[in-house]
């Protein structure tokens, strides 16, 4: 279903989306100052179970000040069938997130039951009926297995995310720098994705002094198509935007390209030739992408 809410909410630029531990009130309060695309807050697997209602307390608060309003808010709620579930979504629903992470994805059923509780709870608030928008995290082989039927099953879904850690813990082996163990994971995630016009969003890189570990992974998701990675570090978050700037080349190519599609059009012509090569419908799309990218992210330093 296209709706005004989630036309404009599947477009946003996600590059970034750092986890910010929900019981931590020092960096709850000062996340703000780090320019990532969005900020997660987690009420999930790094708060421990005694803080569990301290840390729903802070995210709430948080989520109503003032600093936090100009920039994305996502919070991620422990699982509806946990001691925890329901009352994180009310105080999140209330508090004024943007968007719900819901963890360990397994079934589009769990998407259709958060996204009942959401309805009936922005209508007790008096929050915009669908404006809480929703990002499924899948984190096991099951979940995997069903991303296509999770990835549809819901208008409020912004995208689906790739949770790693749990889901090689599932599959009974470790991640490797070269995560061959995650492609076949990654490629799902992303063909469900796009099958449903929404975004697709890779796992966290979790050894936060690793530099050169990180880019090599983000070069790798970014190749794949990702639109944006979850990070677990601050210093992670200028690395991955200069990774999703366009190299100078590019750039100068997609601008040859997009000049002479418009001369073409005001020609008549559909097609035309660049320096010997064809310039069509998709060669033109993918060049607007480059120039957005440029434009959003600079040119990449390299
Ligand atoms: C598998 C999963 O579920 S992953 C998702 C759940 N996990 C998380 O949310 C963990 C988030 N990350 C962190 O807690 C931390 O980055 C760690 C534990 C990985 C590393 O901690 P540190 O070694 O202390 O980080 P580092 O020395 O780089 O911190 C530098 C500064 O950034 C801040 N910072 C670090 N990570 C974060 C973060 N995720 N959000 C906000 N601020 C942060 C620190 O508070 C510190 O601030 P200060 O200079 O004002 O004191
Ligand atoms: O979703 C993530 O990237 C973090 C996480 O919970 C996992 O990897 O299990
Ligand atoms: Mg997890």
């Amino acid at each position: 279903m296209s709706t005004p809410h989630n036309e404009a909410r599947r477009s946003r630029i996600r590059r970034s989306m750092l986890f910010v531990p929900g019981a931590n009130a020092a960096m709850i309060s000062n996340a703000f100052i780090y320019r990532a695309d969005a900020l997660m807050f987690d009420l999930e697997d790094s708060v421990i179970l005694r803080e569990k209602d301290a840390a729903r307390r802070l995210v709430y608060h948080a989520l109503q000040h003032p600093l936090y309003r100009d920039v994305e808010t996502i919070v991620r709620v422990n699982a509806l069938d946990s001691a925890f579930g329901l009352d994180d979504l009310e105080a999140v629903v209330r508090g004024g997130a943007d968007i719900v992470r819901l963890p360990k994805t397994d079934t589009a059923q769990d998407v259709v039951d958060i996204e009942t509780e959401i309805s009936r709870i922005e209508a007790q608030c008096g929050r915009e009926p669908g404006s809480t928008g929703l990002l499924a995290a899948i984190e096991s082989a099951q979940g995997i297995t069903q991303a296509v039927a999770i990835a549809h099953a819901s208008p409020r879904l912004i995208g689906i995310a790739l949770g790693a850690e749990d889901y090689v813990r599932d599959l009974r082996t470790e991640r490797s720098p070269e995560g061959v163990e995650l492609l076949f994971a990654r490629c799902s995630i992303l063909q469900a994705a796009r099958s449903a016009g929404i975004q697709a969003f890779d796992t966290v890189y979790s050894d936060a002094n690793n530099d050169a570990g990180f880019l090599y992974e983000a070069a790798h998701i970014h190749q794949l198509g990702f639109d944006g990675k979850s990070l677990i570090n601050p210093r992670q978050i200028d690395l991955l935007h200069n990774l999703y700037a366009p190299t100078r080349k590019a750039f100068n190519q997609a601008q040859q390209i997009v000049e002479a599609a418009e001369t073409a059009a005001l020609e008549g012509r559909g097609v035309v030739s660049l320096n010997g090569k064809m310039v069509d419908s998709p060669v033109i799309e993918r060049a607007r992408l480059v120039l957005s990218r440029a434009a959003l992210s600079g040119i990449r330093d390299e």
